[in-house]
């Protein structure tokens, strides 16, 4: 799998690299520059073949000394190449002064301003290419000022004729590479954040944030070049598992990918060595009443698909005609009450529970999830269970680390409401119109926002509190979906960039994964790799089926899927 870095690893990597005296910092920036070059000219071979024009901005430290590479790289290839510099640029720190002097012997340098900015594009008209390199990994407040603005100005670039695409340097300035939010809640550039840089470069590994959140919008892209520094990452291992964050990710040729994809596989060989179905697991699904079967049943299915040996659906009597008229590999018993599943649980061969799909509410569900969490056995709680936990604390107080619960947005601000208002809050909220109209009010609270320091809150550091509240495994949907453990451990799946499956998001697609999920813990996944493999499944079924899919195609694509996995 891929490692996911934060900002604070990025640079401890690069010290580390810098203090072994085997690269100097000066050697990684034009690595960096070189790459940022290289990333355009595979992108748009149209760039390779001529000269162009570009417009550079570069800010107050190495992002911008990244900007004065690529200026110089541009230019001795007889581009037309425009730079705007914010701030003093003889206060750059060394490698990026050292740049910037390169380039200003015999290139010119135009302090960005909006009325610079305006005056040469009201003289020259959109340029071929836009380069963002005011800020990457060490921005700790919001963008303010005419750098703001300037960027406002970018957004909705490379969509028209002739106008040129911003390429972002690490990433588009303002984006926290922690959380994926941008610093800075106003504006053009705030409002755009689906049509700023087509292409991000980013350097040795990704970032959470370039996967969370806003980061995929204003990316567009993302190229990540390798400067060298490998052998160094990993250098912060204090506590090291707690702060990874690793990227549930896979391409055939992909074999960082293993770790997800490994429980699957060797799930499925184990599946295919071994000869008795108990040795493969043995599932129950939780359906509701009469009428309300169907998400039960889908996940059952999924279950099934992946492997699981046996796969069981726990009916309520009147439910029972429904439910067999509509089965045929999955078995069903008929449950009407806790105590009739408090029973059937007894069968220490049942091995992984799922409940909540299409569950209902009320004392008797309640009473369900109770039974189901005193089994405690590997348990995928999902949907109804999972309201019925935000309404009743004494139920919470059973999860225990078998459990993986796997809310939506919703649910999850049901289950942690002061987690989910912390994630969801803007870091200042909107001025009001009356506030905006009064200048001093307005000034006020532009100064709070240029106040404002440090990282945002991401949806792992949501997850991750979640899960330490809950003392399980919990997992957060999204098109960035989120598991992590009480303990840290983090994983993030992004259906983003190549991997988009919009598709996705049909009626009955939250009961398959957690049916697949629940399948590879029957199979002895651990919640983590089960919640992983899962959401990863799902997302490539998807994308294996393609639009039109609606739940019921999800399972039956995991042959296929499964098939180019292991070959
Ligand atoms: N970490 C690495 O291994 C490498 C980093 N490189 C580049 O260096 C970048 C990081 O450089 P820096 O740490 O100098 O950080 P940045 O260049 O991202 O920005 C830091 C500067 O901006 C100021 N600043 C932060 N937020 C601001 C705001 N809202 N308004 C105005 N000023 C603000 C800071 O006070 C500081 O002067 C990376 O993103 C990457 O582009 C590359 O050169 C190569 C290797
Ligand atoms: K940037």
């Amino acid at each position: 799998m891929t490692e996911l870095l934060t900002s604070a690893q990025m640079r401890a990597n690069e010290h580390a690299a810098i203090a072994s005296g085997e690269v100097t910092g000066l050697e990684l920036m034009e690595r960096a520059g070189r790459g940022v070059v290289d990333a355009i000219f595979e992108h748009w071979w149209t760039y390779r073949q001529r000269p162009h024009r570009a417009v550079i901005l570069c800010g107050p430290g190495n992002n911008g000394g990244d900007g004065y590479v690529v200026a110089r790289l541009l230019r001795d290839l007889n581009w037309d190449v425009t730079v705007f510099a914010l701030g003093d640029p003889e206060r750059l720190p060394p490698d990026a002064l050292t740049n910037y002097n390169r380039w200003v012997e015999t290139g010119r340098v135009a302090p960005l301003t909006l009325a610079n900015y305006d005056a040469y594009s009201d003289a020259h008209g959109p340029a071929d290419l836009y380069i963002d390199a005011l800020f990457g990994t060490g921005i700790t407040r919001p963008v303010t000022g005419d750098a703001w603005e300037v960027l406002g100005r970018l957004v909705g670039m490379g969509q028209g004729m002739g106008v040129g695409p911003v390429v972002a340097v690490d990433a588009p300035s303002g984006l926290c590479m922690d959380s994926g939010r941008l610093l800075g809640a106003e504006g053009a550039y705030a409002w755009g954040l689906n049509q700023f840089a087509a292409l991000t470069v980013t350097f040795d590994c990704p970032k959470v944030g370039h996967y969370l959140a806003d980061g995929p919008g204003l990316c567009g892209r993302l190229a990540v070049v390798d400067i060298g520094i490998q052998k160094w990452r990993g250098q912060y291992v204090v506590g090291k598992a707690a702060q990874s964050v690793w990227l549930a990710e896979m391409t055939p040729d992909d074999l960082g990918a293993r770790a997800v994809t490994l429980p699957v596989k060797q799930a499925w060989h184990a599946h295919h060595g071994q000869t008795h179905k108990y040795s493969h697991g043995h599932a129950m699904v939780v359906t509701g009443g009469e009428g309300h079967t169907g998400a039960a049943r889908l996940a059952a299915r999924g279950a099934l698909r992946i492997g699981a040996g046996l796969v069981t659906l726990a009916v309520p009597g009147p439910a029972m005609p429904e439910v067999a008229a509509q089965i045929t590999a999955v078995m069903m018993r008929e449950i009407s009450d806790a105590r009739a599943l408090d029973t059937v649980l007894e069968d220490e061969r049942l091995n992984a529970l799922c409940i909540g799909p299409g569950l209902g509410f009320g004392p008797a569900r309640a009473d369900l999830v109770r039974a189901v969490l005193q089994a405690k056995r590997p348990t995928v709680l999902d949907a109804d269970a999972l309201t019925l936990l935000a309404e009743h604390e004494e139920l919470r107080d059973l999860l225990h680390d078998g459990c993986i619960l796997t809310p939506h947005g919703g649910e999850f601000a049901r289950l942690f409401p002061d987690i989910a208002a912390k994630l969801t809050a803007p870091r200042l909220p909107k001025p009001s119109d009356s506030q905006s109209a009064d200048l001093a009010a307005h000034n006020a609270y532009r100064s709070a926002l240029a106040a404002q320091t440090g990282p945002a809150y991401s949806k792992v550091d949501a997850v991750r509190e979640a899960a330490k509240r809950a003392g399980c495994t919990v997992l957060l949907k999204g098109a960035d979906t989120v598991i992590a453990r009480p303990e840290g451990a983090a994983v993030v799946h992004a259906a983003v960039y190549d991997r988009a499956a919009p598709w996705l998001a049909t009626a009955g697609s939250g009961d398959v994964l957690a049916g697949i999920m629940t399948g590879l813990l029957a199979m002895g996944q651990t919640s983590v790799q089960a919640a992983a493999g899962a959401v990863w499944m799902h997302t490539e079924c998807a994308r294996a089926f393609g639009p039109g899919l609606i739940a019921e195609d999800l399972p039956e694509q995991i042959p296929t899927v499964v098939k180019a996995l292991v070959k």
